[in-house]
């Protein structure tokens, strides 16, 4: 940290003339304060004159941490929840809020219906997906952005120490629901555009953005809106390269480059005895329970090593060969720091780092994530819940495509409820994502690991994610371009969990970072 802040100062005192030379004319920007607009300079005219920006763009960072922390506050406090919809008026709200940001650095935006999502038989409306363009210089390179605004559930009562939607500074950490996942990076890019203008500098590309609100639920309504509507109108056409950042660094030092993404097969088995719950003393020993028959059902997916007892489903994960092998020793990455961070007693595959690498980037797993309908607060509620959903979910891998791991998931559970013999009603539905694989020896890694190595004077490791963000893989077929996953948080972030926290170092390098991105990848041919 210390040695970037030294950087930042050093470039800034070289260039202070060269800053004050280019100011014209003052207005405001987003987070109110003057900024200068000038220069039709790009960086492909005068290189050298583009390698001087970047140092008035760290120290304009640093000036403006604490503007870009209250913006991140402003996000986290909307609770845009996308898996329940009593939120989804918060996901409609932080999209507009989003598009007034977008609006304020001078993109053109459009909010674009996807239409509706059916829940227990209902038609909801979903929320709209952001959609925006910011340049259009056909000299420059265009890169599309990715990213989410909406967030996982989360209640202090989950056993957080703050308010999760309140977002909370200590030990130099930002704790808040979204923070990582995925509104501080999303943020980020902002903040980054916003220091080009803030330093008199015209972004070096072209952008485009793509911010949905529906991620954590399934993506619901995008792949349609990017493949049928964007593509067709000749969004991507202009495209060159795409960038997420949704996902976080192995450990919590060392910067990564992502190249590849588990996808996820998510499983709702419901089981109904009952059309209402019912009092356990006056009808316990008298019906055939829907939570006794859900316990079974969800006892026979997984053993107690993790391995999936689902028939066929290892049969066509993608070969491990001899190369890729080699790639998991070379990966910092302390299993040992891992376990402990998370309070685990011992890790599955006897904490063996390659093992423990290949089981979260390139094997399937399971996890039980939940029933519904269960009596799951406190106190001892006598009841017999009339109807439970069961919910699971298989991370799939390259190689493996969602149809057919949904086949073989239903076949299996339908085999096992014929087995188990019970008069109940079961059904099971899924929502499913691919699995995505990039090439990372592509000149835009080479651009990516250049601006790594700017911010966080070190090697990023080339890594994959055990997560999963559907719709990267749509993202690399409706533009043909290399994709790539850039993270900004670190790997103890706590995504999805209680305490999610992005650093400030995280969040504040991160901003950097992407504007060293897209400097880089200005100097890309296009
Ligand atoms: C990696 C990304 N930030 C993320 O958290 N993705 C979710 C996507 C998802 C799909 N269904 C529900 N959530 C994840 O990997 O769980
Ligand atoms: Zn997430
Ligand atoms: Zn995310």
């Amino acid at each position: 940290m210390t040695s970037c802040l030294i950087r930042s100062v050093k470039y800034i005192c070289n260039d202070i003339k060269f800053a004050a030379a280019r100011v014209s004319c003052l207005t405001k920007n987003y987070i109110n304060r003057p900024v200068c607009r000038i220069s039709s300079v790009t960086p492909k005219e005068h290189p050298k004159m583009a390698d001087r920006i970047l140092p008035q763009i760290f120290k304009y960072v640093d000036d403006n941490t604490e503007s870009y922390k209250q913006l991140l506050k402003e996000a986290v406090a909307i609770p845009s929840v996308s898996s329940d919809v009593k939120y989804r008026k918060e996901c409609v709200r932080m999209v507009e809020w989003m598009q007034g940001k977008l609006k304020e650095v001078g993109a053109t935006t459009e909010l674009r219906d996807v239409g509706y999502q059916t829940i227990a038989g209902e038609q909801v409306k979903l929320p709209p997906v952001l959609v925006g363009v910011l340049g259009n210089d056909s000299k420059k390179n265009t890169i599309c952005i990715y990213g989410h605004l909406d967030v996982q559930p989360a209640l202090k009562s989950d056993g957080w120490e703050t308010e999760p939607f309140e977002l909370v500074e200590r030990d130099g950490k930002l704790f808040g629901r979204g923070s990582t996942d995925d509104k501080g990076p999303v943020l980020g890019w902002l903040h980054a555009i916003n220091a080009y203008k803030g330093v008199g500098e015209e972004l070096p590309v072209n952008l485009k953005f793509v911010f949905e609100c529906m991620e954590e639920s399934g993506s619901e309504g995008l792949d349609e809106l990017l493949l049928e509507k964007l593509k067709p109108e000749g969004f991507f056409k202009d495209v060159d390269y795409v960038c997420i950042s949704d996902n976080y660094w192995l450990g919590t030092t060392k910067p990564c480059i992502t190249y590849g993404l588990r996808g996820i097969s998510y499983y709702f088995l419901e089981i109904e005895c009952a059309k209402m719950d019912l009092h356990s003393g006056v009808y316990g020993g008298t019906v055939h329970e829907a939570m006794t028959d859900l316990i079974h059902m969800m006892n026979q997916l997984v053993d107690k090593n993790g391995r999936i007892q689902v028939t066929g489903i290892y049969d066509s994960v993608a070969p491990l060969t001899e190369n890729e092998k080699k790639l998991y020793t070379t990966i910092d990455f302390d299993t040992e720091a891992y376990r402990h961070s998370i309070g685990a007693t011992k890790l599955a595959h006897n904490g063996d780092k390659e093992q423990i690498l290949m089981h979260r980037w390139r094997y399937p797993s399971l996890s039980l994530h939940g029933i519904e309908g269960a009596a799951f607060q406190p106190g001892a509620k006598t009841v017999i819940p009339g109807k439970v959903i069961g919910k699971f979910s298989i991370r799939i891998v390259p190689n493996q495509e969602p149809e057919e791991v949904e086949k073989l998931v239903f076949d299996y559970v339908n085999k096992k409820w014929a087995e188990h013999g019970s008069p109940n009603k079961m059904t099971i539905t899924a929502q499913s994502g691919r699995a995505w694989t990039e090439n990372p020896d592509h000149p835009h890694y080479q651009a990516a690991a250049r601006a790594t190595r700017l911010i966080y004077l070190t090697e990023p490791d080339m890594s994959r994610e055990g997560g999963s963000i559907p719709v990267t893989i749509t993202l690399q077929e409706a533009s043909g371009r290399n994709v790539l996953l850039l993270p900004m948080g670190a790997g103890d972030d706590m995504a999805h969990s209680q305490n999610e926290k992005i650093n400030v170092r995280n969040y504040i390098e991160g901003i950097k970072l992407f504007a060293a991105y897209l400097h880089e990848v200005s100097k890309l041919s296009k």
